[in-house]
């Protein structure tokens, strides 16, 4: 054997690691609120507030910020293949894309944990990104959020309207109906009833039959895992032992207390002059597209697209169809027509 000698061609990178970088996937974490502190919405100063992020593509002034929903995290490329990679709406080779883990969440930012539990709101949310894209010397995004993103959308609108050049909300109401919060509530009681584990479980378990659709259930959970179990009773207490295994029951009652508490009035949203595009999903029982419609109606600016699933309100997720065109076109600054 020489010292010549070739060693073996790598492999072949999974799909999902094809979407960005090596450098890329690497989760980057800063300390934000150093000088001087937040002063959150409950009133409480916070100082050193560390946010975890992902970045894909080279850094540039202008961006596009992603905005994860309420189980999601930061690294886009694991979560959204559908909508990130060359040619793909959030584009690595032409654009810089951001997303960082929400303040409250369980992903790298502080959370509970670190913050002790007390109520975080949309708009501290908002607060803590301005200074993350402040760090990253970032002075103007696009912004686009599904679910919980989406209403923080609707919350970056109001707060940082001076960084926003267009906005799309997928699936998300300009806030939260009484049927949304009674679902968080029931999720929360469930929490405060077991803590430890078996609460969260059951939470997932009420916000997975939310975020499906009666007919989606009909054709992927029909009859019966094994005898005397029911198809959809295995489904879902599967969903609420991976959610267990990947969530923090006190980020769970941080972040729906915070969706629920977003409550603009119509005068602010009358005030969001950015141009915005609403996307509502068909099948959505957890904001119904007439919902998404009727909000995004009182915004001056805003764009109404739908989005036809059988798959619930998570058809961003698992069914996105025509929607990552859509997307892309509005981006660039065109409407959704693609
Ligand atoms: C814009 C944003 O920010 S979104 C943020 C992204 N969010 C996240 O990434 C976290 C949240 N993730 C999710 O919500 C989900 O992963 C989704 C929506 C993307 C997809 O859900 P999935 O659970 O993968 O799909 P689905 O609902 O079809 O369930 C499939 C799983 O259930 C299992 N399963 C299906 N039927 C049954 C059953 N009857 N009994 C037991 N298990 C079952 C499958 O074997 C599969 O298991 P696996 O996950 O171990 O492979
Ligand atoms: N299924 C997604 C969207 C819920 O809004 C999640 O768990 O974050």
């Amino acid at each position: 054997m020489t010292a010549l000698s070739r060693a073996a061609p790598a492999p072949p990178l999974p799909a999902e690691l094809e979407r960005c970088s090596p450098a890329d996937r690497i989760r980057k974490t800063a300390t934000l609120f150093h000088t001087s502190p937040l002063l959150l919405d409950c009133g409480r100063p916070l100082s050193d507030v560390r946010v975890a992020y992902h970045t894909y593509g080279e850094a540039q002034g202008d961006a596009t910020l992603v905005l994860h929903a309420l189980t999601g995290d930061s690294a886009v490329h694991e979560w959204w293949p559908d909508f990130l990679g060359a040619g793909r709406p959030l584009d690595p080779t032409q654009d810089f894309i951001i997303c960082a883990n929400v303040l409250g969440g369980c992903a790298g930012t502080d959370g509970p944990a670190a913050l002790g539990d007390i109520p975080i709101s949309l708009r501290d949310m908002a607060r803590v990104g301005r200074a993350l894209l402040e760090h990253l010397g970032v002075r103007r995004v696009r912004i686009i959020g599904a679910s919980m993103g989406g209403l923080l959308a609707y919350a970056w609108l109001l707060e940082c309207p001076d960084l926003v050049s267009r906005a799309v909300v997928i699936g998300a109401p300009v806030r939260h109906s009484p049927w949304a919060v009674g679902l968080n509530s029931a999720a929360r009681a469930a929490i405060r009833a077991a803590p430890g584990g078996e609460g969260l479980k059951v939470a997932r378990q009420i916000a997975m039959l939310s975020y499906r659709s009666p007919q989606s259930l009909a054709q992927t959970q029909t009859g019966q895992r094994r005898p005397g179990v029911h198809a959809v009773t295995s489904y879902l207490e599967y969903q609420g032992e991976k959610l267990l295994a990947r969530f923090c029951e006190r980020s769970y009652v941080t972040l729906t207390g915070a969706m629920d508490g977003f409550e603009p009035n119509d005068a602010e949203l009358a005030s969001i002059h950015v141009p915005v595009l609403a996307v509502g999903i068909s099948s959505d029982v957890l904001y119904p597209a007439a919902e998404v419609r009727a909000g995004a109606a009182a915004l001056p600016n805003a764009t109404y697209w739908e989005l036809d699933s059988i798959h619930g309100h998570d058809a961003f997720l698992m069914d996105a169809g025509e929607l990552p065109g859509r997307v892309g076109a509005f981006l660039r600054g065109g409407t959704a027509e693609g």
